[in-house]
């Protein structure tokens, strides 16, 4: 058997995505992504999937380039050769709310936003080589079906005229009633139990009456809203003992992990985050302090599935809940968020996914939810297959734009349906 990449192909790609609304803006109508491919001398392909704008491209370039004649089982490899790749000063943000959604920007999450798809690439590829499922090379499954959320969103019934894009069959989403008819679309089609609302969007109240909507349509059930920190810390209290009675858990209701602190302690009602323990060096300020209680891993940024492992051991020495964060993503992320999720044993919540949203993917069969579970593929590597057609349409639709979606801008998005809008400043409610 011989293990050596002798061929890495990189397709950016550009994917459909509804309008749906953050306290950025609202989603542009195509979404960039990245499929990683690796090939051994034995003509093996591994796949893997990862952030498609171009700050992630021009890392993933001269990364590529490295790993010829490496072997894939060298996972930890991958990391030592990511630290030879230069990342530009100017890409590199400290601040939480940068590009606003997904924590602080530093060079190292940089690379480990794309090490993760070559490394899911060559976990794919080695157990494709060696028979096995990519759940048994990170240990084996301790569960056989993974449980996701239903990811709610306030949205357009579609994207402003005159743009092009897909149609979506969801409708419009923009108060409590539109709210709770997504829910339960979500639950027809899929079969979820817990849903997410991403909140920031609508002033507080406006969002309380959303989720007490669905409380009451929905006894019993999860429920969670993300306003993705756009809450001073005396509304997020306000929420906090407004919602307590019917949240699983309120996420990233403020920025930085001092204010989160303080409504955990004030209010007792649990806080998830991906945006203010996004990286390990943020964790022991967070967990000391008590400002999180559960940690939505997001393998692509966390730097692979063996990372994604890390990290729900050190949460788990911390009595720190672990789940997943999605951001739009196709089936080759979410069978990669599904075999790391079956290895981990304290998985207490369902993980969240976009993919509901994903009208196009990249495979020859989408990925199926049932009662709300995706089941845990024991085929080799990934269980999936890449469908050619289907990349090289959405790789020609990439080469096609004249830029502007090649790197994902809500606020841009949203300045075509009101010029006059600006990325809200922090708190911003
Ligand atoms: O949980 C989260 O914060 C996210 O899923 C971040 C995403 O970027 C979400 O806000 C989105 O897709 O608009
Ligand atoms: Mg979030």
């Amino acid at each position: 058997m011989n293990l050596a990449i002798t061929d890495v192909r990189l397709t950016p790609i550009l994917v459909a995505d509804p309008p749906l609304l953050n306290t950025q803006g609202v989603h542009q109508p195509y979404t960039p992504r990245l499929v990683v491919e690796v090939v051994t001398a034995d003509g093996v392909t591994g796949v893997g999937e990862t952030y498609g704008d171009t700050k992630y491209l021009e890392l993933a370039r001269p990364f590529a380039e490295r790993l010829k004649g490496r072997p894939v089982s060298d996972l930890n490899g991958l990391f030592t050769l990511a630290d030879q790749v230069a990342v530009d000063a100017s890409r590199v943000e400290n601040a939480v709310d940068v590009g606003g959604l997904r924590g602080v920007q530093t060079a190292d999450k940089l690379r480990l936003s794309v090490v993760s798809a070559f490394e899911v690439a060559c976990l794919d590829a080695l157990g494709k080589a060696l028979g096995l499922p990519v759940h048994a090379l990170l240990g084996g499954k301790v569960r056989d079906a993974v449980e996701y959320s239903a990811y709610l969103f306030y949205k357009w019934a579609s994207h402003p005229d005159g743009v092009t894009c897909e149609k979506d069959d969801w409708g419009a989403a923009v108060d409590p009633a539109g709210v709770v008819e997504q829910a339960r679309r979500f639950t027809e089609r899929y079969g979820f139990t817990s849903f997410k609302l991403k909140g920031g969007v609508f002033p507080p109240d406006e969002e309380i009456a959303a989720v007490r909507a669905l409380a009451e349509a929905f006894p019993g059930h999860p429920l969670r809203l993300d306003p993705n920190g756009a809450w001073s810390l005396q509304t997020s209290l306000k929420v906090a003992r407004e919602l307590g009675d019917v949240l699983e858990y309120l996420e990233d209701p403020t920025l930085g992990t001092p204010a989160m602190a303080e409504v955990a302690e004030r209010t007792g009602v649990p806080l998830a985050t991906n945006m203010c323990v996004t990286t390990f060096a943020e964790i022991k300020e967070a967990f000391t302090a008590g400002a999180v209680q559960v940690v939505l891993s997001d393998h692509h940024y966390w730097g692979g599935l063996r990372n994604t492992q890390q990290l729900a051991a050190v949460c788990r020495t911390f009595g720190v809940g672990v789940s997943m964060h999605s951001n739009t993503h196709l089936g080759i992320s979410l069978a990669a968020m599904t075999h790391v999720a079956a290895t981990v044993p304290d998985l207490h919540h369902a993980c969240d996914s976009h993919y509901p949203w994903q009208s196009e993917d990249v495979l020859t069969e989408r990925l199926a939810f049932e009662g709300g579970r995706v089941t845990v593929s024991d085929a080799p590597g990934l269980g999936v297959e890449l469908d050619r057609e289907r990349l090289a349409v959405l790789h020609r639709r990439w080469l096609d734009d004249d830029g502007a979606l090649r790197d994902r801008d809500d606020a841009a998005a949203m300045r075509v349906a009101d010029p006059e809008w600006v990325t809200p400043s922090m708190p911003r409610w």
